[in-house]
């Protein structure tokens, strides 16, 4: 589904009123936020804020309550996403995500994990025939570029060495790092990824922190992480939304948020009318190191 919205250009994608109710609880209240083009967005919070609900609304696992999900694409076109089936926001609204649980075939070579995931691409190179197992001249020059893409995304997520190993017998790191491959080989111009930090060393946190560098620098695909790592979100983030309690409480550069009140007093437990003295405590302690 598509619709023609008046929408800044800068805008990928612009989440607006966004509740979701699981039974009596509600996971997410009347939360709107945007993420610009080109840009590495972070959604923080606490455990348990709402953060794997909003991006469940915006990759179509979960159907919300209320609100608006407008994707918007670079050459203008807008989609709906609470409107749509998950198979569509994949394919046509071109938003690709990653899990906190990594879902990659581990029997699979690294190789043909990336080739798996152009399978959409492939299949129409075949005309939905056996034309593709009769090395039609259509679907060998697809497959061919298949190939080509996938070892462009190998390089760039140091892979390139391992491509004929099986993905299960890489180290959790490399892991994390073929299936944020695997995602850029769908082309998406939406990248969301639910904790790609966890459980990381940190050689393998800087090695993604590289990855997702060079992504945002060298394609135009737009990032947005859920990550509890605060030494990622502050290094690699252009823009940072903080929830708590499924409603947002800040919203701004990485430095704005870090010294927002209230995301200090979220992070730290404290009730509202205890955050003057939490700030001045910070202050005096920053006061104490300088
Ligand atoms: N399918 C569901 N059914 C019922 N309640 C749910 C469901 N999914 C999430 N919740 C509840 O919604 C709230 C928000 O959960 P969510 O997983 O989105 O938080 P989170 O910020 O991602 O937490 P964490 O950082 O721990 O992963 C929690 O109270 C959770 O128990």
């Amino acid at each position: 589904m598509s619709l023609e919205t008046t929408m800044n250009s800068d805008t990928i994608l612009k989440v607006e009123h966004l509740s979701m109710k699981f039974g009596g609880l509600m996971a997410i209240n009347d939360f709107s936020f945007e993420a610009k083009r080109g840009e590495i967005t972070a959604l923080i919070g606490p455990n348990g804020a709402g953060k794997t609900t909003v991006f469940n609304c915006i990759t179509g696992f979960y159907k919300p309550t209320m609100g608006m999900i407008v994707l918007n694409q670079k050459a203008g076109k807008q989609y709906l996403l609470e409107r749509l089936p998950d198979f569509e926001i994949t394919k046509h609204a071109k938003v690709a995500r990653t899990f906190q649980n990594i879902r990659l075939f581990s029997g699979l070579t690294v190789l043909e994990n990336l080739l798996v995931a152009q399978h959409n691409k492939l299949m129409v190179a075949s005309g939905f025939t056996v034309l593709g197992l009769l090395g039609f001249p259509t679907y060998r020059k697809a497959a061919k570029e298949a190939i080509e893409l996938a070892k462009h995304w190998l390089e760039k997520a140091d892979l390139i060495d391992r491509a004929d190993d099986p993905a299960g017998d890489l180290s959790y790191g490399a892991q994390r790092r073929l299936e944020i491959a695997r995602a850029m080989c769908t082309g998406p111009e939406l990248l969301c990824l639910d904790e790609p930090a966890a459980g990381l060393n940190p050689r393998e946190s800087a090695a993604l922190n590289t990855l997702l560098r060079s992504i945002r620098a060298d394609t135009g695909t737009s990032l947005l992480l859920i990550e509890h790592d605060m030494s990622v979100v502050m290094e690699i983030s252009d823009h940072v939304v903080v929830l708590e309690y499924g409603q947002k409480i800040s919203d701004g550069t990485p430095d704005h948020v870090k010294n927002d009140p209230k995301v200090i007093a979220a992070y730290l437990g404290v009730e509202d009318d205890e955050v003057e003295d939490v700030i001045s405590e910070v202050e005096s302690l920053e006061g104490g190191v300088n």
